[in-house]
């Protein structure tokens, strides 16, 4: 077989040496995140108290039960699905199939949730189990992107994503090779984005307000709006599955190291840094604040939500009755760019409600501590980041067009700011 033909595309995320770094950075962030949220100083930017004694992050009982999380997933992701949709044209014009039954996997984890929780399941256990939890899910997530490499050397080379194809062994492990690593029809990527993390991050959430309880007779309103708040982040998610076919996660990047780590571990460890932080630091919370939160984390959800679906229903069918009106511009690929409705605002008005809900997110946890900002700190850099990907990859793939979008939508996140 002709060797794989190596990208061009410019490298990101610092290159080799950026992607290793980051390999290294990541996982020891994580793990001064849960030391910093459980100690009582929780201070995001000063050494956490005490490092933890190796016996303190390895566990066998926890690897079982993270391969035993993932096992319960792949079989809910496994069952018959109530609809099968076809992902975006590929470079070879085929278009793959996915299953769409991910809210009813939360549904069916909820209900055997509720059943262990009869049965007398200890859940808030698991609030004292995340520093090995972590280690045992990061070393998942080393050896699936291990695996998934090696799988890649022997893909075809139009099966490569343009990303994570540079020759660079280090970096292509980051960034990853393969743009739909499959089982049979098993898609490896579709699956980690959105069911063992996402779910995985409720579920921790609930063992963390379950202890509070415990602790304190019952959960705090700043526990249960975080909680509601991120359960309603989840379940949206699921129910508009079919939406992350028309993501870059989906369409662009490549499935290594980066979005194994991403999925598998920090969006379960480090998404619910908000509800651990509020177990070792309750926060009073009153009313009327709680009103204006809710409301703010509503006015995000709005524009998140109106923005993606507008989108993602323009790409499906342009001509479907909610976005037939919408003024477009003409592009040489014979695809079209929204220039009126959410996409006339700004450039990723989704980006900009996903901010406004992770403020939302944030506030429950008062203003005497930067950690529970972490979320929100990190997210807007990792959109900037994004956005600023996005923006290469759509000026390469519509040229004149995009630069047409650009001057009539000036504006990138946030409207008359950036
Ligand atoms: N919670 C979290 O950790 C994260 C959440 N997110 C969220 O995920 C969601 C998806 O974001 P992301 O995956 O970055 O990508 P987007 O959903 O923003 O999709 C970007 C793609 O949309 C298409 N597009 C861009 N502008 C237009 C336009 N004017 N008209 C039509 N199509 C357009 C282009 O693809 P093409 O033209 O090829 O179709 C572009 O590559 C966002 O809401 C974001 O907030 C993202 C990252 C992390
Ligand atoms: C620092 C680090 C490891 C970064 C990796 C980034 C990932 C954590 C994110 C990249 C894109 C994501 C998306 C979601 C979760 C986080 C990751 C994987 C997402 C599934 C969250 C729910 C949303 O509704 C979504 C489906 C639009 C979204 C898709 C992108």
């Amino acid at each position: 077989m002709a060797p794989p033909q190596r990208s061009r595309v410019p490298l990101e995320f610092g290159g080799p040496l950026g992607a290793a770094a980051l390999m290294l950075l990541l996982p020891a962030t994580l793990v001064h995140l849960l030391l910093a949220a459980r100690s009582a100083p929780a201070h995001l930017l000063a050494p956490p108290p005490a490092l933890p004694a190796p016996g303190a992050l390895w566990s066998p009982w926890a690897l079982q039960l993270c391969l035993g999380w993932l096992g319960l997933q792949v079989a809910l992701y496994l069952l018959p699905a109530r609809k099968v949709a076809e992902g975006l044209q590929l470079k070879d014009k085929s278009r793959l199939l996915y299953p769409i039954n991910g809210f009813q996997a939360l549904v069916l984890t909820a209900l055997l949730l509720g059943l262990g929780l009869w049965a007398g399941l200890p859940l808030d256990a698991l609030a004292d189990m995340l520093l090995p939890l972590a280690f045992a899910a990061t070393l998942t997530a080393f050896v699936v992107s291990i695996l998934l490499f090696v799988k890649s050397l022997m893909a075809h080379p139009s099966a490569l994503a343009p990303g994570g194809n540079s020759g660079n062994p280090v970096y292509d492990f980051f960034l990853g090779r393969e743009l739909n690593p499959r089982i049979i029809s098993f898609d490896i990527k579709y699956f980690c984005e959105l069911r063992p993390g996402l779910l995985g991050w409720v579920l921790i959430n609930l063992a963390l307000l379950m202890q509070e309880a415990k602790l304190r007779g019952s959960p705090s309103l700043a526990m249960c709006l975080v909680n509601g708040f991120q359960l309603l982040y989840v379940g949206d998610a699921l129910w508009h599955e079919e939406a992350i076919l028309t993501t870059m996660d989906i369409m662009h990047d490549g499935f290594g190291f980066m979005l194994a780590f991403g999925n598998l571990v920090w969006v379960p460890f480090t998404y619910s840094l908000q509800a651990q932080f509020l177990l070792h630091h309750p926060q009073p919370l009153g009313l009327p604040l709680a009103a204006g939160i809710c409301l703010l984390n509503a006015v995000g959800y709005y524009i998140f939500r109106g923005a993606n679906s507008q989108k993602n229903t323009f790409r499906k069918n342009p001509s479907d009755p909610s976005v037939a009106g919408l003024e477009t511009i003409p592009t040489a690929t014979g695809q079209q760019l929204l220039v009126s409705g959410w996409w006339g605002v700004v450039r990723h008005p989704n980006y900009l409600g996903d901010i406004i809900m992770a403020l939302a997110w944030s506030l429950p946890c008062g203003v005497t501590h930067l950690l529970p900002y972490f979320y929100l700190l990190y997210f807007i850099a990792l959109l900037l980041h994004r956005e600023a990907r996005d923006e290469l990859q759509c000026l390469q793939k519509y040229g004149l067009a995009w630069q047409e979008y650009c001057q009539r939508v000036p504006y990138r996140i946030v409207p008359y700011v950036y």
